[in-house]
């Protein structure tokens, strides 16, 4: 059986999995693999590091998609070739608006799509939209988890610094074509900023694969500008409400 270029894997290594969990870290993707049954490590290769485990008796791949779009795209769609039809992001992000803490969940339901690779899938005009079923799954699994989330809009960058409009670095400069648009984003509604949705939303819908992202809170933009360093509890909590998804998804796929 032919393996897909970067993953370097074959359909029949996945055991017949139809959902993957899609961190951007490759050792988020270890240590979620480690909360699930008879997990192995199909794959380290690149920013991919993809493990197959058992969730309730079913077959679920992890597998990490780096940072942003490009590489993302790749992770997708290599996954699809393999037999994924349902993928859902865990991720970590920024909230730009006051009420929301760090700690708490953001649930997209949609993308500004600040990326470069959705447009490779769909032109502009196309929306960055998450699958409903799988999407109102993860706010089921914050529901019964009992954690703190909001569902909205995430603006969905290819950079971390000048994207997300961030002036404490090296050059403490913005591209015109950036300033103020995080008050933009947040006059307009939007929750908060990551990297790899937009691409996620776009090519999965465009290409009839559903998608599905939470992400744990690790800053509030309008208190701080970069994270703490130290954000493992936020991560945990991130990492039940997707296994929880994870599990109705399955569960709803079953019935
Ligand atoms: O924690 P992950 O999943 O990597 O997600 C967020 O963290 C990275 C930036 O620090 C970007 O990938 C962003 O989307
Ligand atoms: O502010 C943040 C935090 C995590 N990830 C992002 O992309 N932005």
């Amino acid at each position: 059986m032919d393996k897909v270029f970067h993953l370097g894997l074959s359909t029949d290594q996945l055991n017949g999995a139809n959902l993957a969990i899609v961190p951007g870290d490759p050792e988020r993707a270890e240590r979620i693999a480690k909360k699930l049954d008879n997990s192995i490590c199909l794959a380290k290769t690149r920013e991919f590091h993809v493990y197959l485990a058992e969730l309730k008796q079913q077959p679920v791949v992890i597998c990490s998609t780096g940072i942003g779009g490009p590489s993302t795209s790749i992770a997708v769609e290599e996954l699809a070739q393999l037999g994924i039809r349902t993928f859902l992001r865990i991720g970590t992000t920024g909230a730009i608006q006051p009420h929301i803490n760090e700690g708490d969940i953001l649930v997209s339901t949609a993308s500004v799509r600040l990326d470069g690779a959705s447009q490779h899938f769909a032109p502009l005009s196309y929306p960055a939209v998450s699958d409903f079923h799988s999407t109102a799954a993860m706010v089921q699994a914050c529901e019964e988890i009992g954690v703190k989330y909001h569902a909205g809009i995430t603006a969905s960058s290819d950079t971390f610094y000048p994207g997300q409009e961030r002036y404490d670095t090296y050059s403490g400069y913005v591209n015109k074509a950036f300033q103020g648009s995080c008050e933009e984003w947040q006059k307009l509604n939007v929750m908060n900023y990551e990297m790899e949705s937009a691409t996620l939303f776009t090519m999965c819908a465009a290409l009839g694969l559903k998608a599905a992202c939470i992400a744990g809170v690790l800053v509030n933009r309008t208190r701080q500008e970069i994270p703490n360093v130290d954000h493992q509890e936020i991560e945990r909590n991130a990492i039940n409400v997707v296994l929880k998804a994870a599990e109705i998804v399955l569960d709803n796929n079953k019935a």
